[in-house]
């Protein structure tokens, strides 16, 4: 393989930076550089002149178990000219890998810390499911530990190189990770709360298949408000509220809320050590960015539920439906009528989601 002596100078410049580095990620940032500089080559020689019109998406976390196939499924979007992709393990493999399916989005793979600020600069769109999950026994909480620094450096490098872009946090726990992108964004002083919304999809996808079954439904024809946050019980089901109208038995609604709220859990014991939801979580991730494309693009009523900034209630933040419009999360819609299992359920929501919320404000206070 043939290269340039200006990309081997490259080469050589980046590796004498990052030789005290951990040996296989220099290893990969080598051989990912000499696989770009090689492609350069081989472009050139193509009659390509740039994407197509459309919207500019960054993965963070592209490599991971959620990722992988919410990588797949951007690359499968229309709305999508532009794909990012960021890890740091093994982007250039899942880029190598994406870039060629015969979909409009041109990819590009990032690498490492060194490659952030690359990955992100131009995005309309970040959605960010980078993190450890958990596992059988533990809590969302218990990933804070080593979930905040991660939140905290890549929402740090949003704040520099793509302060207008849209946010979708998925790392967990996303009651803290939320409240941590806001007060990084706040130092940097780049702070507009509309743009920065916690998804929490997978808690109304859940909803909607499980309230389906019990009632015999088409899980697409169901829609069921989730209001809260996303962890046990501060996931709260609305199911006065479900559509199409329909009543459930005491038996029935407690099922449910505790299936609803246990979602996560139920996956990560069925896995077995091997991890939390990924493939319902891309799905889920994957409809909720394509609504805020579609909100970018100007489209009407687009509305989802969210974990964001709000005064639905007396906490700084909170989920509830969103609608979603070209500046992010326009309009914040009230919680509507709520039964006394519900208004029970939201007290103890607030209680434990208050404690969530300051930690994540304090972890970057402090
Ligand atoms: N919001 C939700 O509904 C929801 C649902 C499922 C999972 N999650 C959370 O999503 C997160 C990821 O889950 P997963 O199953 O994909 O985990 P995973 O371990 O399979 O993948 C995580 C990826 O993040 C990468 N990563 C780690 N540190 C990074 C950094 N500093 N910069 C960029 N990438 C980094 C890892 O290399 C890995 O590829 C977990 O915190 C999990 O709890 C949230
Ligand atoms: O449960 C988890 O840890 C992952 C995620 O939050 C989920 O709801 O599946």
């Amino acid at each position: 393989m043939e290269f340039s002596s200006e990309a081997n100078q490259r080469i050589a410049r980046i590796s004498a930076h990052l030789q005290p580095l951990n040996p296989k990620v220099f290893f990969y940032l080598f051989f990912f550089l000499k696989m770009e500089e090689s492609s350069v080559l081989r472009r050139a020689d193509c009659r390509a002149k740039g994407g197509a019109p459309g919207f500019k998406v960054a993965i963070l976390g592209a490599a991971g178990g959620i990722g992988q196939p919410l990588a797949m499924l951007m690359k499968m979007n229309p709305l999508v000219s532009v794909l990012h992709l960021y890890d740091v393990v093994n982007a250039p493999g899942v880029t190598a890998d994406l870039s060629h399916m015969d979909t409009g989005a041109v990819v590009r793979g990032f690498l490492g810390q060194p490659q952030l600020e690359n990955a992100l600069t131009g995005m309309d769109l970040v959605i960010i499911p980078a993190g450890v999950p958990r596992k059988p026994g533990m809590t969302r909480d218990d990933l804070f530990k080593i979930n905040a620094g991660i939140v905290r450096t890549l929402c740090e490098g949003v704040a520099k190189c793509c302060p207008n872009a849209i946010v979708n946090l998925i790392s967990n726990p996303v009651n803290s990770t939320v409240p941590i992108a806001a007060e990084v964004f706040k130092k940097a002083g780049t702070y507009d709360p509309k743009r920065l919304l916690g998804v929490t999809t997978l808690d109304v996808v859940r909803a909607n298949t499980f309230v389906a079954e019990v009632l015999g439904l088409d899980p697409r024809d169901v829609n069921v408000p989730v209001v809260g946050g996303h962890s046990g019980v501060t996931i709260l089901p609305l199911l006065s509220q479900v559509k199409p109208p329909c009543s459930f038995t005491p038996e029935e609604t407690d099922y449910l809320t505790n299936r609803i709220q246990n979602g996560g859990t139920e996956v990560v014991e069925a896995k077995a050590g091997a991890g939390s939801a990924t493939l319902s979580m891309a799905y889920a991730a994957v409809k909720f960015a394509d609504a805020c494309l579609r909100g970018l693009r100007g489209d009407a009523g687009i509305v989802e539920c969210a974990f964001v900034a709000s005064e639905v209630t007396e906490l700084p933040f909170f989920a509830t439906k969103v609608r979603l419009g070209r500046t992010g999360a326009e309009e914040i819609y009230p919680l509507g009528p709520l039964n006394e299992y519900e208004r029970m359920g939201l007290e103890k929501a607030k209680a434990e989601l208050a404690g969530s919320i300051q930690k994540g404000i304090t972890f970057i206070k402090k």
